[in-house]
């Protein structure tokens, strides 16, 4: 070939430098003949195009990694739905948007199958777990040997270490400040409640406070309530007076709390100790749920309860309505809701002590034909009270030393996510009568409201980076 190019010059004379020992020729000497320029004219073209298409992929790569990356920063909902201003891509971190999130999660909820079934899982290596179905209503279970002795022990060593407080339901270091900077007579109390001012605690009154004996942390018993009522009712010219001294007695009386335990919490995610990050990969396995959800959940509950601690029955999560927002998920909340409450999906109770006596965990409801609200108080019998009718409860865990406990407060919406709270989900802690009790509480956290949850989700995947997991700054949950 006379007229060869430049360019097939050079590939040829690479080529015929690249390997002078094995074709046995000096270094600069070309090849002979036409055939050696075809092929080497042919090999030209074939590594040009192999060489233009790696550049363009590596190009289009390059733009789609930019353009993508681009888009997560400056858009946290949506790149589809939810396209933002310049000015707002120069804020950091903006409010979510109400573009809607596409579903890509759909929970998995475990089957109960019946009363009785007993399911075998692996959920560390070499050994076998049985899980035993104790409830349909809620869905409960119970998993003898879940911890081992060592990491029950651990579980109490690095609670202590941490240090428990005093476990007063829903009645937060604020607030107990607020109560005493006000100081408030039992009469001042009293007028608080007596929402109408009429002197009189009506029905509803009666009502919202046996409910709010949940959240004020007082434990009101049907004859405290009695009194009270009829009381004020019976004779009108000395009602108030009566009442309000009885009111005093029941208000101050400690053993009428609606928990009387010792608890602290312990973080769980990345740098803690290796039992405790363990018990959190353990828990994803059992309730199969994404472990993102999982490790956004609140940290580990460890609780304490001496002789003569108990729990009275209550919902580890409150009812959901459209304007209830979930505590957990509040940061991502749209605008300022006027109910909040703690969305605890699941419970896994773990028991880190045989109790020497009584502590039992009741189900006064558990697999109730019906639920009936009214008939929890019947005849002077408090199904709530554990201090007194546990016995009365359809369904009673026997506190045994590394047994855990699961069930769902929530029902499934039917459509994969988290429906309606399960009022048969209601439980407590029956009162110790000798030794002490330790138990654990590991809460999964999910808003039943899915937009909600995926926003929390995006938010605090912006803002982990630079900050620690937990963003519940001061947990408002018991
Ligand atoms: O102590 C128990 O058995 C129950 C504890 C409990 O229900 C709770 O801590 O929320
Ligand atoms: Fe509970």
């Amino acid at each position: 070939m006379t007229d060869k190019t430049e360019a097939e010059d050079t590939i040829t004379n690479t080529a015929s430098r690249s390997a002078p020992s094995r074709l046995g020729r000096p270094p600069g000497e070309r090849l002979p003949g036409p055939k050696t320029n075809v092929c080497s004219r042919s090999y030209f073209v074939v590594v040009m195009v192999f060489f233009h298409v790696y550049i363009i992929n590596v190009i289009v790569l390059l733009l789609y990694v930019h353009y993508s990356s681009g888009q997560e920063d400056s858009r946290p909902d949506s790149p589809r739905h939810a396209p933002t201003s310049d000015k707002q891509n120069a804020q950091s971190p903006r409010p979510p948007s109400k573009a809607p999130l596409p579903r890509h999660i759909f929970l998995p909820r475990i089957e109960g199958i019946r009363v009785g079934h007993v399911q075998k899982l692996s959920l560390v290596p070499g050994k076998v777990h049985e899980m035993r179905t104790l409830s349909l209503k809620p869905l409960l279970f119970e998993i003898p040997g879940f911890l081992s002795e060592d990491e029950c022990r651990i579980v109490m060593q690095l609670a202590q270490l941490k240090g428990l407080m005093e476990s007063q339901l829903m009645v937060q270091d604020g607030q107990e400040e607020l109560a005493k900077e006000l100081s408030l007579s039992p009469e001042e109390i009293f007028n608080l409640l007596d929402i109408n001012q009429d002197g009189q605690l009506q029905l509803h009154e009666v009502y919202i406070l046996t409910h709010s004996r949940v959240r004020d942390g007082i434990w009101l018993t049907p004859e405290n309530l009695q009194e009270i009522y009829v009381g004020l009712n019976a004779d009108k010219d000395e009602n108030g007076k009566k009442s309000r001294g009885k009111f005093n007695l029941i208000y101050h009386d400690e053993s009428q709390l609606v928990r009387n335990s010792r608890h602290t919490w312990l973080y769980q995610g990345k740098g803690a100790h290796q039992v405790l990050q363990d018990i959190k990969t353990r828990v994803t396995r059992l309730t199969r749920l994404p472990s993102k959800l999982v490790d956004l959940s609140e940290p580990l509950q460890v609780v304490r309860y001496e002789q003569g601690g108990h729990y009275h029955a209550h919902h580890d999560s409150g009812p959901f309505y459209p304007e209830t927002a979930c505590t957990h998920t509040r940061l991502a909340a749209n605008a300022s809701t006027p109910f909040e409450t703690s969305c605890r999906y699941i419970t896994v109770l773990f028991y880190l002590n045989s109790v020497d006596g009584g502590g039992e965990t009741a189900f006064p409801v558990a697999d109730n034909r019906t639920f009936d609200e009214v008939s929890l108080i019947q005849n002077d019998v408090d199904l709530m009270d554990t201090r007194r009718n546990c016995d009365k409860s359809n369904l009673r865990v026997k506190p045994t030393k590394g047994k855990a406990v699961f069930w769902y407060n929530y029902l499934s919406d039917g459509k994969g996510w988290v429906g309606e709270q399960d009022e048969y989900a209601l439980h407590g802690g029956c009162v110790v009568t000798h030794g002490t009790k330790w138990v654990a509480n590991k809460w999964i956290n999910i808003d039943p409201d899915y937009q909600r949850q995926a926003r929390f989700e995006q938010l605090v995947g912006r803002v982990v980076t630079s900050q620690p997991k937990w963003l519940w700054v001061r947990s408002q949950l018991l």
